[in-house]
């Protein structure tokens, strides 16, 4: 479904230029529930960007459902964004000034979706969120993580193959973000690749393959079986420092 292939993404010219990632190979599995964890500035962002085509990449191949990302025309790469891709981000990005159903509801406005089918669907979506009773209410009204289940509904309304999500849990405090990434596991066993960014082991410790980012390469892919062993050794690190 996403296999990277010696991907490089410097910011920058010149003196100035930054190189971030410095030849990523990787490959997600349709189904895939993935966490990539590195230190601040290690290029997670800058990854999760290139992989939901929100950014370019400089040299080396992406290939998406096997499609070459690079060589698209715009035009196709929001296409295949829109058609494909769903967002999910720390800071939850809902419009203010609209509500929750209306936020859930404007990727298919963006569709040219007719206001009442739009509607209709999206209060499905904030049904299966458990939501229905907030979907007149202001994001003002709403607590992070039920404006985060606005957020998750308004991505799912498409229907992508892939949910994208920038430290979806870093503005929830513990129990919230615990329940946030129960509602992205549940997504996942729909069949939708979920592909997270988070600084914290606890919430990578819930995806089922964990990918590190080190000096712009990946350090290390810690797969499924090897988490109890991983968050074994990663607690006795902990003690050491
Ligand atoms: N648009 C940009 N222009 C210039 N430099 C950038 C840009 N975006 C990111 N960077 C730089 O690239 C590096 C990697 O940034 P990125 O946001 O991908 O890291 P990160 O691992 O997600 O960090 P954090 O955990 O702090 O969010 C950082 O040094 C950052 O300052």
């Amino acid at each position: 479904m996403i296999r990277l292939n010696n991907v490089h993404k410097s910011y920058g010219t010149g003196s100035n230029s930054l190189h971030v990632l410095k030849g990523i190979n990787l490959e997600i599995e349709e189904g895939g529930f993935v966490s990539i964890m590195g230190s601040s500035g290690s290029g997670k962002s800058t990854l999760l960007n290139i992989l939901g085509i929100l950014d370019n990449y400089d040299e080396g191949s992406y290939y998406l459902n096997g499609m070459l990302v690079k060589e698209m025309s715009e035009k196709k790469a929001a296409q295949l964004r829109n058609e494909m891709l769903g967002f999910v981000f720390q800071s939850f990005n809902l419009i203010s000034f609209k509500n929750a159903m209306e936020n859930v509801a404007l990727p298919l406005y963006y569709q040219g979706v007719s206001r009442k089918k739009r509607n209709k669907i999206a209060h499905e979506y904030l049904d299966k969120l458990g939501l229905l009773s907030w979907a007149e209410h202001m994001p003002n009204e709403l607590s992070g993580g039920q404006k985060q289940r606005v957020a998750i509904a308004r991505s799912l309304i498409t229907q992508p193959k892939i949910i994208v999500a920038d430290e979806p849990t870093g503005a929830l405090d513990t129990s919230t973000s615990y329940e946030v990434m129960e509602i992205l596991k549940e997504i996942n066993e729909d069949g939708i690749t979920v592909v997270i960014v988070t600084h914290e082991h606890d919430i990578a410790a819930m995806t089922r393959q964990i990918i590190r980012l080190k000096d712009g390469i990946i350090s290390e892919i810690i797969k499924n079986g090897d988490l109890k062993q991983w968050k074994h050794q990663y607690s006795k690190e902990l003690e050491i420092a």
